[in-house]
């Protein structure tokens, strides 16, 4: 059993409500479980492969799910990026393996699901791009409307491009990704239309199987810490969420410190951290190569820091250039190929490394939330162009070899 309750003012609402804050302080709301009623088979959580629905009894949702198998994403040791990066172990959870390629799959399996289970039969989102790929994806395999609001001539082709070919109503506003989320929240407080951005506290509940699939990978042990990028600020919490029902249950003995990253030109969080503020001041323009996590003003900023603090983790920001190195390096020394918004994540871990802030004894996981051909723009621009050249042996040799004496 389950319900909602305000991580605020704690007023707590049934399960079969359409809430997404609470109606009383408007604060974020959790999904609070019976976790005394849920009974773990460990036998059982031991031999069967990761992935999102093996952790069923742990997800609020009690009808046949919507799925195209997601989660069970690779969690690779990557021994040439910790050596670059100087630090002794160092695993990159590869977010970008789920069915649509970003860790959205996660939170919508669930969102979708739950949206049936409501009886809400049209579904939207704002999106800088990945939010807005999976959500068509699932609408489309659930057989319902999709739309989609998205900042205009900032999001990625290939997510574009998901977007439209499963089917979504795709509208491009003139505005930024904050400007986009505050009108489609309008739009599903007006019309009957279930609201499936992270502010929907059962979406998160689908990314929290991050946290679950990696305590389950290495063992059942805990990493000493977790690596990732932020934006609108869900995923972090959801993870640390994760971790810390598994540890509630007696599945794991430890916590990791959870490490935010975002890119300097829209780093509210970064800032509240390190300023010691108990908010975020919303940045009004914010900008990065990363459109991913392109984002001013991040809807669980809250839980987020909430989440960083309690763990004892950080946050830091990265300029583009290191974003765009960080991309290479997983590209070229481990053939992890991720979007620029992912490589913030091994970005961010090298420079507090360099840092000192984190010691390079630690057991780090990097999570990589995107794949590289999501946005094969900024690949186009920053790689060396390819060589043409004539239909001859001789010419091939020649761009190999260079000119023969
Ligand atoms: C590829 C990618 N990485 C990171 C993020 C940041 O995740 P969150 O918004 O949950 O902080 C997003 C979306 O926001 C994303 O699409
Ligand atoms: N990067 C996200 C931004 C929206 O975040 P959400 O988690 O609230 O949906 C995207 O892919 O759109």
């Amino acid at each position: 059993m389950y319900h909602l309750k305000c991580i605020e003012c704690g007023a707590e609402y049934s399960k079969d409500e359409v809430i997404y804050t609470c109606s009383k302080c408007d604060g974020l709301l959790d999904v609070i479980y019976d976790y005394s009623s849920i009974k773990i088979d460990m036998e059982k959580l031991k031999t069967e492969c990761p992935s999102v629905w093996k952790y069923a009894k742990l997800l609020p949702i009690e009808r046949e799910p919507v799925t195209i198998r997601e989660g069970g994403t690779p969690l690779y040791k990557c021994d040439r990026l910790a050596e670059k990066i100087g630090i002794k172990k160092l695993y990159v959870k590869h977010e970008g393996m789920n069915p649509t390629g970003s860790f959205k799959d996660r939170g919508m399996t669930v969102g979708v699901t739950k949206a049936l289970e409501l009886g809400m039969s049209t579904v939207a989102c704002a999106s800088t791009g990945n939010t807005s790929a999976a959500l068509a994806i699932y609408g489309a395999k659930a057989g319902i409307p999709v739309i989609v609001l998205l900042p205009a001539g900032k999001v990625a082709l290939g997510k574009v491009a998901q977007a439209l070919m499963h089917g979504a109503k795709v509208l491009s506003i003139r505005g930024n990704f904050d400007d986009a989320l505050a009108l489609v929240r309008t739009l599903c407080s007006q019309e009957k239309i279930y609201l499936l951005n992270s502010i929907n506290p059962y979406r998160l509940e689908g990314q929290k199987t991050i946290g679950f699939e990696i305590a389950d990978q290495l063992g059942f042990k805990v990493p000493d810490r977790i690596v990732l990028p932020v934006g609108n600020a869900g995923n972090i919490t959801a993870i640390w969420k994760g971790f810390r029902e598994f540890k509630k249950l007696g599945i794991t003995d430890s916590l990791p410190k959870m490490t935010g990253i975002q890119a300097a030109g829209s780093c509210p969080i970064v800032k509240a951290i390190k300023s010691e503020a108990p908010e975020i001041t919303p940045e009004e323009k914010p900008e990065t190569v990363a459109t991913a996590i392109r984002i001013g003003n991040p809807v669980n900023a809250k839980k987020a820091l909430a989440a960083i603090r309690e763990s004892g983790g950080t946050a830091e920001s990265v300029t583009d250039e290191e974003i765009l190195a960080a991309q290479k390096d997983l590209a070229r020394l481990e053939g992890i190929g991720v979007e620029p918004a992912s490589a913030a994540s091994v970005a961010g871990l090298k420079k507090l490394i360099d840092m000192g802030v984190i010691s390079r004894d630690e057991t780090v996981v990097c999570i990589t939330t995107g794949h590289l051909l999501k946005d094969p723009q900024t690949v186009i621009d920053v790689c060396e162009e390819p060589i043409v050249v004539d239909a001859s042996i001789e010419a091939i040799r020649e761009a190999i070899f260079g000119k023969m004496k």
